[in-house]
């Protein structure tokens, strides 16, 4: 994509020169109002307060829209409707029918084999996620966009989860906007810094992610990261 992102009259981001490689991690960092969930849903076709003045397309030029599936940092569950159901919600909204086995097969996959039939009030935090991670499987999307997800789970399931996604996710052309520079390092391929100047792209460590954090290389790679962001932002840049 290249432009610039206005929300109304008002300048979010003005000089957004970005290539997100296909196949991979591409993390998104930024202040809050920077525009991060408007890009993404830019990207995904989605009804948006802010427009892109510039322009937004995939290397193969096929349309996105149609390639993308979303998940967000609210797992987005329906309460009435039991974990499988809420698996195959999307298609069954499109009017295809639901392939119940193959949904059975993902929730096994994020960890859930047995809890199909409970509902979302009856799950943690963290397994209400991986029915939302399940979810966004069933729709077998080349382009994934994260916003978020696991910025509302404790650390320990936080961790856990990451591994999930990073694992079962491989392959795909993911978009994962974070605040937290601990789970760029640990996750992305490549990732940018938004501010309202433009992009600032970010150095990661040379090792494949979801990377150790407890490795040297992924915690001074961390600790820079900020500390560009807290330079970014009293510069004013964001
Ligand atoms: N309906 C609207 N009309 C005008 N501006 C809007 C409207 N909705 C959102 N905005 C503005 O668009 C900008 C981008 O919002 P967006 O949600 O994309 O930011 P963000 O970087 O994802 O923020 P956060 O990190 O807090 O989620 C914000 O500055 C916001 O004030």
């Amino acid at each position: 994509m290249a432009g610039s992102l206005k929300a109304g009259d008002t300048l979010l981001i003005d000089s957004l020169d970005l290539t997100l490689p296909a196949g991979r991690w591409s993390a998104l960092l930024g202040p809050s109002g920077v525009g991060k969930t408007s890009l993404l849903r830019l990207i995904a076709g989605l009804p948006c307060a802010a427009h892109l003045k510039g322009r937004l397309k995939a290397g193969d030029g096929a349309p996105i829209a149609p390639r993308v599936a979303m998940m967000a940092q609210d797992d987005q569950l329906l309460p009435w409707a039991c974990a499988l159901d809420n698996v195959t919600i999307c298609a069954r909204l499109r009017g295809e029918p639901a392939q119940t086995e193959r949904a059975a097969a993902l929730l096994a996959r994020v960890g859930l084999g047995g809890l199909e039939r409970r509902k979302p009030a009856n799950l943690s935090a963290g397994q209400r996620q991986r029915v939302a991670l399940a979810r966004t499987l069933y729709e077998d999307r080349a382009v994934v966009l994260l916003d978020e997800p696991f910025s509302a789970l404790d650390a320990m399931t936080r961790h856990t989860v990451q591994d999930l996604a990073a694992g079962l996710l491989a392959g795909r052309t993911v978009v994962l906007i974070t605040h937290d520079p601990a789970e760029a390092i640990r996750l992305a391929d490549v990732a940018w810094i938004l501010t309202r100047a433009g992009i600032a792209p970010c150095i990661l460590p040379p090792t494949m992610p979801p990377r150790a954090p407890e490795a040297a290389a992924t915690i001074s790679a961390q600790a820079a990261l900020l500390k560009r962001m807290r330079l970014l932002a009293a510069q004013g840049a964001g």
